[in-house]
C-alpha cells in the first residue's frame, strides 16, 4: 500500500446484518472495500450505495464460503492483495434445532461455513499481516461460544470454536502488531433467525440489539484495544473474573495425578 491510498477492509456475509453494518461503519472511517457473499445483487446495491455516500471503492466477490471454488477464491484474494489491512470473518450460519433434527447438508454448512471458512481466511490473510507487522481480524463468534442450549449444540460448538481460536492466535501474534479481536454478540436484529428456523420475532425485543449499535459497539471495541468485545455486556468485570476462573482452572489441571476423588485403595478396585 502506497501512502495515498486508503487501507482496505474484506467483509465476509456483507449482503445483510452485522457484515452490510461493518461494510458501511468502515466506509465511513475511510477504508475502500472487498465484500464478500453468494447474493451478488445485494452486494452490489450496497457498493454503489457505499460509494456514493461514502466516496469508497467497493469490490465485491461473489463467493459461496461453504464450497472449495468460493473458498479458494477469496483465499487468493487475501493472499493476492497486499492492500488488505483488515479482514472481518463474518459470515455464518445457526439452524438451531436438536441435533438430530438438523438436517445432514445443514449440520455440514454450518461447520463449513463458521469454522472452515474462518480458519482457511484467517490462515490465508495472516501471511502478509505478519511480514508487514500490521493489520487486523475481526472474528464475529456468538455468546453462544460460552453457552449451550438443547437447540444450539452445534452453532454453540462452532462459536466455541471461534472463540478459541481467536484467543489462541492472540497468544500466537503477542509479540506482533498484528491484532485479532474476538466478537461476542447477543441477540441482534437480522435475517439469521429467518434462515435458522425460528422467527426473531419469538424473542423478547428488550434483549434484541440493532446492527448499528452491534457494529459501533463492537468497532469501538477494536479501537480501545480490546482483543473480546461483548457489545451487550455492562459489567465487564464479569467476563474478567470468567478469565480468571479458567485460568485457574487450566493451571489446576496440571497436577500429572488423578484427584484424590479417583484414587483407589493400592491393588484393590472401586465398588460399583
Ligand atoms: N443475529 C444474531 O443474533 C447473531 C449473529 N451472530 C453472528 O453474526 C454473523 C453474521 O450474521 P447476521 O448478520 O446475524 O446474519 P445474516 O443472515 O443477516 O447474515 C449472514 C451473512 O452471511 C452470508 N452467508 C451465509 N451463507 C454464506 C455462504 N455459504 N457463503 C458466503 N456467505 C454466506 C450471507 O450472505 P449470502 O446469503 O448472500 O451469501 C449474509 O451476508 C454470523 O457469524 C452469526 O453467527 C452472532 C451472534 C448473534
Ligand atoms: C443462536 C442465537 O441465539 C443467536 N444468533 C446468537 O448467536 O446469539
Amino acid at each position: 500500500m502506497t501512502n495515498h491510498e486508503k487501507p482496505v477492509a474484506l467483509v465476509t456475509g456483507a449482503s445483510s446484518g452485522i457484515g452490510a453494518g461493518y461494510a458501511d461503519r468502515l466506509a465511513h472511517r475511510g477504508y475502500d472495500l472487498i465484500l464478500v457473499a453468494r447474493r451478488l445483487d445485494r452486494l452490489d446495491k450496497l457498493a454503489t450505495d457505499l460509494s456514493c455516500r461514502h466516496g469508497s471503492n467497493v469490490e465485491v466477490l461473489e463467493a459461496d464460503l461453504t464450497t472449495e471454488s468460493g473458498i479458494t477464491k477469496v483465499e487468493n484474494t487475501l493472499r493476492s492483495d497486499s492492500r488488505i489491512t483488515l479482514l472481518v470473518n463474518n459470515a455464518g450460519n445457526g439452524k438451531l434445532g436438536t441435533t438430530t433434527d438438523i438436517s445432514h447438508e445443514d449440520s455440514i454448512s454450518m461447520i463449513a461455513l463458521n469454522v472452515t471458512a474462518l480458519t482457511r481466511l484467517t490462515r490465508a490473510a495472516l501471511p502478509n499481516f505478519i511480514a508487514r507487522d500490521s493489520g487486523a481480524i475481526i472474528n464475529i463468534a456468538s455468546v453462544m461460544a460460552l453457552h449451550s442450549l438443547p437447540i444450539t449444540s452445534l452453532y454453540s460448538a462452532t462459536k466455541a470454536f471461534v472463540l478459541s481460536f481467536s484467543r489462541g492466535l492472540q497468544e500466537e501474534l503477542a509479540g506482533t502488531a498484528v491484532k485479532v479481536q474476538v466478537v461476542l454478540p447477543a441477540g441482534t436484529a437480522t435475517e439469521f433467525y429467518d434462515h435458522a428456523g425460528i422467527p426473531l420475532s419469538a424473542f423478547d425485543p428488550d434483549v434484541v440489539m440493532t446492527t448499528t449499535d452491534l457494529v459501533d459497539a463492537a468497532l469501538l471495541g477494536l479501537d480501545k484495544g480490546e482483543l473480546v468485545t461483548m457489545p451487550s455486556v455492562e459489567d465487564l468485570e464479569l467476563w474478567a473474573s470468567f478469565d480468571v476462573a479458567r485460568n485457574k482452572l487450566f493451571a489446576a489441571t496440571q497436577s500429572g495425578k488423578p484427584a484424590s476423588r479417583y484414587q483407589v485403595a493400592s491393588g484393590g478396585s472401586s465398588e460399583l
